[in-house]
């Protein structure tokens, strides 16, 4: 088989094509001074040669059923490839807000047995799940190799907070989490199966039209990227877009604030992904012109202290268009 200029097997994947243009993110190697630079000013990469889970390569259904122990898991159902994140706290502040998918809290050999029964046209389920105390030995084992010497490195020279969670995630071929930022930064590490990434600079915020932040979906986008709304979303013609496949052993660096729409690829078995999400470096010195971060951050919290003093989110919109239409526009 071929191999590209990065040394991947010119693998065929099956991707889906969308109406905006997409430019590639580098692989580079953990050793190319070009991979610090990019992560020191917050430019997603993918390192290819990392390790950072090489102990957790082997890691498929049957060694996880073997070995993860008895704890709950969070499985996400849905009844279409689409997983969009909602936070269940905030579902009441909606009115008749319908939830996107739903959510089990089942053994691992429950989710094994889903996996393997449910018919992917009818019905789908995703793993997700903060890897804890309660996995049996072989898998702490395999956590305590993973390249903790690198991740830790990247971590205090980009002076990135605590480490929060390593999330484990487990999906079927063909599932999508659709465009969403995090605010946190993410080593994004992939363990089996391949994972399609788009990924959109802070600035593209004006071309993703994220959910109110007092919505259950806050931080995703409204836009269905399979089937635009160019009428409420103009700008989204005009959104700049850089596009991946991580294969096992590659980690991908996202941003904090970088949306991202994640694509189990189709017809190459289900995946297995482990995060590494670190709070965010403390804020720097105030700079102008302002970074498109430190505006969508600027802007989440004009938007809570607007609805947070209204105390009512059917106020919001009225009180945000008074303010501008007319005035700024
Ligand atoms: C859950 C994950 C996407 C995926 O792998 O489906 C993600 O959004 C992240 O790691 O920030
Ligand atoms: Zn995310």
């Amino acid at each position: 088989m071929a191999e590209t200029s990065s040394g991947r097997k010119c693998e065929h994947f099956d991707l889906k094509e969308y109406q905006f243009k997409t430019n590639m993110i580098p692989r580079l190697s953990v050793d190319d001074p070009e991979t610090n630079r990019r992560i020191s000013e917050g430019l997603p990469v993918i390192i290819i040669d990392s390790k950072l889970v090489a102990s957790a390569l082997h890691w498929d259904l049957e060694y996880l059923n073997e070995n993860v122990g008895d704890g709950k898991f969070t499985v996400y159902k849905s009844s279409n490839t689409k997983f969009k994140y909602f936070d269940e706290r905030k579902a009441d502040d909606v009115k008749d807000f319908r939830k996107p998918m739903e959510s089990l809290e089942i053994k691992f050999s429950e989710f094994v047995d889903l996996i393997k029964t449910v018919d992917p046209k009818k019905e789908r389920v995703y793993l997700q799940q903060s890897l804890n105390d309660t996995v049996g030995k072989r898998i702490v084992l395999d956590f305590l190799q993973f390249n903790w010497n690198w991740v830790t490195e990247q971590q205090r020279r980009n002076k990135f907070g605590t480490l929060t969670s390593n999330l484990l995630l487990i999906g079927m071929e063909g599932n999508i989490t659709p465009a969403h930022y995090d605010e946190q930064e993410n080593f994004f590490a992939q363990v089996k199966g391949y994972k399609r990434f788009l990924l959109f600079a802070p600035d593209q915020f004006p071309c993703l039209y994220p959910y109110p932040t007092f919505h259950p979906c806050d931080r995703q986008s409204q836009v269905d990227f399979d089937d635009p709304d160019y009428e409420r979303f103009p700008k989204f013609r005009d959104v700049k877009c850089l596009e991946a496949v991580v294969e096992p052993g590659d980690v991908l660096y996202i941003p904090m604030y970088w949306w991202h729409q994640v694509e189990s690829v189709p017809n190459k078995g289900y995946s297995v992904s482990v995060t590494f999400w670190y709070k965010a470096a403390p804020n720097d010195k105030i700079e102008y012109p302002l970074k498109a971060t430190q505006k969508v951050a600027m802007m989440r919290n004009i938007e809570k202290m607007i609805h947070q003093a209204l105390n009512s989110a059917d106020e919001v919109p009225e009180f945000m268009q008074n303010m501008v239409l007319g005035r700024y526009t």
